[in-house]
This record gives C-alpha cells, sequence and structure tokens, in this order.
C-alpha cells in the first residue's frame, strides 16, 4: 500500500502562508490531480513529498510511514518538477539512469530501467543524443523518463506539460495516463489547465490560498463542486459564474431569474452554469444572448454570447451549424444546474428548484 497522506501541513515564507493546515490523502494506485490558480500552492504541498521543502507544522506519511523527516533520496518517491533542466554534457541515456546513479543502482540495473521507460515513452531512438539536439516535446519526454527511471511507489509530477502545444500535450497525456496504470504506483500530479485537470484526475484537490477546498473522485467534485472554487477550476471549456441577488425566494442573475431551494435570501451570489448545461430553448429556464464569438472544436462549438451585458458560454453541436455573429440565441437550462453559491464565502447555498 502506498497512500500519501498530508496531516495538517502549514508552511510559511516570512509572513506569506504558503500552505494552510492541509490534510488529504492520495489512495494508493489512483491519479491524483492537484488544481488550483498560480501561487495556491501545489508546488510546495509536492516539494514536500518530494522532500525539497520541510513543513512548519504536520505530518506526511506514505504506506502508514511517517517520512517527515526523511531525506529525498531515501523517499520511494520519483519526481518530475515542473522546470526541468536536463544535463546538457549527459546523453538521455545518462540524464534518465541520473536518479539511479544517485540512489546508487548497480550498472545493469540502472540499463534495464532506463530501456524500460524509454519504451514506455517511445524515446528509445534518442538515447544516444545529448540535450541540444532534442526538440521541446522531445525534451518534456526524456524529463518525464527520468522522473519515472526510479523504482518508486509514488510518482510526482509539478504541472509537466506546461508550455507545450495543445496537440503535443494530448498526446502526452494519453501516454501518462497509460504509463500511470502500468507503472501501477500512486500519482500526484499539478495541474494548472482545466482540460489537463478533467482528463488525467481519478482523484481531484482543489486548491486555494494554501487550502484544500474541495476533494473526492473527479465525477463526484465536477457533479458537487460544493464551492464557487471548484467550480471554476473544474471543467472544460470554463464555467460561467454570474454574479446575482437571492431576493423574494428566487435569484436574479445576468439573463436568469429562477426559484431556489435553500437558505441565502437577501445574499449577494454567484451563479454557475456549465456550458455544456445550457441546452435547446424550451426547458427550464430559458434565455437569450447575442453572439459575439463562435470556437470551433470538432463536433461542438462553443459560443460566445452577449446577454444584456454579461457575458455567457455555451455549447452547441456543429450539427445543428454554427449560429451567425451579431444574431440572438435563445437557449435553456434546467433549474438544477443553476448552481448558487455565497459570493463572500464561496460556499455552496443551494441549485435552482423546478
Ligand atoms: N521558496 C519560496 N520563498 C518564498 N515564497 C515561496 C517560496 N516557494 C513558494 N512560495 C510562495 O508560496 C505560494 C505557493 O506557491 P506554489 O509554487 O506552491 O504555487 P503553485 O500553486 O504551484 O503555483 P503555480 O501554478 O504558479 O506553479 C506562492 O505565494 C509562492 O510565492
Amino acid at each position: 500500500m502506498a497512500d500519501v497522506v498530508f496531516e495538517g501541513v502549514s508552511r510559511r515564507y516570512g509572513s506569506k502562508v504558503a500552505l494552510d493546515g492541509v490534510s488529504l490523502t492520495a489512495p494508493d494506485r489512483r491519479f491524483t490531480v492537484l488544481c488550483g490558480p498560480p501561487g495556491s500552492g501545489k508546488s510546495v504541498l509536492l516539494r514536500m513529498l518530494v522532500g525539497l521543502e520541510t513543513p512548519d507544522e504536520g505530518r506526511i506519511l506514505i504506506g502508514g510511514q511517517d517520512v517527515t523527516d526523511t531525506p529525498p533520496a531515501q523517499r520511494p518517491v520519483g519526481y518530475v518538477p515542473q522546470s526541468f533542466a536536463l544535463y546538457p554534457h549527459l546523453t538521455v541515456r545518462q540524464n534518465i539512469g541520473y536518479p539511479l546513479k544517485l540512489a546508487g543502482a548497480p550498472a545493469p540495473r540502472i540499463a534495464e530501467q532506463v530501456g524500460r521507460v524509454a519504451e514506455l515513452l517511445s524515446i528509445q531512438h534518442l538515447l544516444d543524443k545529448t540535450p541540444d539536439l532534442l526538440s521541446g516535446g522531445e525534451k518534456q519526454r526524456v524529463a518525464v523518463a527520468r522522473g519515472l527511471s526510479r523504482e518508486a511507489r509514488v510518482f510526482v509530477l509539478d504541472d509537466p506539460l506546461v508550455g507545450l502545444d495543445y496537440k503535443l500535450r494530448e498526446r502526452l497525456m494519453g501516454d501518462l495516463k497509460l504509463l500511470a496504470a502500468e507503472l501501477g504506483a500512486t500519482f500526484l500530479y499539478a495541474a494548472s489547465d482545466p482540460l489537463e485537470t478533467l482528463t488525467m484526475a481519478q482523484e481531484l484537490a482543489v486548491l486555494e490560498r494554501g487550502r484544500v477546498v474541495r476533494k473526492g473522485p473527479v465525477e463526484q467534485v465536477y457533479a458537487e463542486p460544493g464551492n464557487e472554487a471548484a467550480m471554476r477550476l473544474v471543467g472544460f471549456p470554463r464555467a460561467n459564474l454570474l454574479p446575482g441577488r437571492w431576493q423574494g425566494g428566487a435569484v436574479e442573475a445576468g439573463p436568469f431569474r429562477f426559484p431556489v431551494a435553500g437558505r441565502g435570501e437577501g445574499q449577494e451570489v454567484l451563479v454557475g452554469l456549465r456550458p455544456e448545461d445550457a441546452g435547446a430553448p424550451g426547458r427550464g429556464v430559458t434565455a437569450q444572448g447575442t453572439v459575439t464569438l463562435v470556437e470551433d472544436l470538432g463536433a461542438e462549438l462553443v459560443v460566445y454570447l452577449d446577454c444584456g451585458g454579461q457575458p455567457l458560454t455555451v455549447i452547441r453541436l456543429a450539427e445543428e451549424g454554427a449560429p451567425g455573429l451579431g444574431q440572438p440565441l435563445a437557449f435553456g437550462v434546467s433549474p438544477s444546474d443553476l448552481l448558487v453559491f455565497d459570493r463572500r464565502t464561496g460556499d455552496a447555498l443551494g441549485r435552482g428548484a423546478a
């Protein structure tokens, strides 16, 4: 078993609180994604697991063993850092084998492991080259291979695909998922991109300002965000969040006015609506906007609307045809897809009632 457990972990840098009492379990052999805006503490948390940072308070356990004070080389953790540097004077083979060499592995064992990860990442043909001969995407693959070369029970990847173009990222995401399944280890992965978050995660932890504001299986967090930050960060395209007010038993926000169940009378709220939950007009709550931009995703179109000054994004199937710019577009929303959050605290208050 290699559950990773953070127990009440805090870290300050001077007066800046980077992590504030984080408690989180990354279950054994599951792929856990940490998502959150820049500066929310993802890297610091991962660097603590690797052993490059020490918590001011709290403990870190791997497979039930306290590793809080264990030196990095003695932790069963492989690491792909956010900004990687390959050694320019070493070949790809030597770069990938470097962490194993540091850990004192014998040469035949290193050769075997390097061959294995190179095959998993389809970079066998690059093994004898030096980094200056590689493209950006190839370098990234080598960095990932180096992080995965250790025989570890836990792998930590800190936003490893950042900066790559869309096509390359998509391919590497697929490869990494397969790889994770094949290695059968526990993965922790920081992602700053919502598509990457959704594609990679089995388990999810949403961080904001050094705290975990939501955690759980990805499907559960998506269906019940429970918090405005989780709604904003988990979903692609990003969810709409409209400022509004709860008054007289109904919420009014942008083009919507709908009855709600719950307690929040008189409150300033944010109404969350996922673009994919806006459907054909005629059902539930209907609204209309003017088309300002259409983005083609292939089978789907992302349609940007202006609803009386309130921007709103909806999804349309491409087979329905692209709406014209400047044209009106009506749409319908099931009341239960309108999620209401407290604008001050971000906490969920309720949903639209039928
Ligand atoms: N060595 C350090 N010295 C001072 N402050 C630091 C240090 N490392 C991190 N911080 C601060 O801690 C906070 C959390 O940083 P962290 O790098 O973990 O964020 P992140 O969520 O990984 O962001 P990004 O997505 O930009 O990588 C930030 O405010 C950052 O400035």
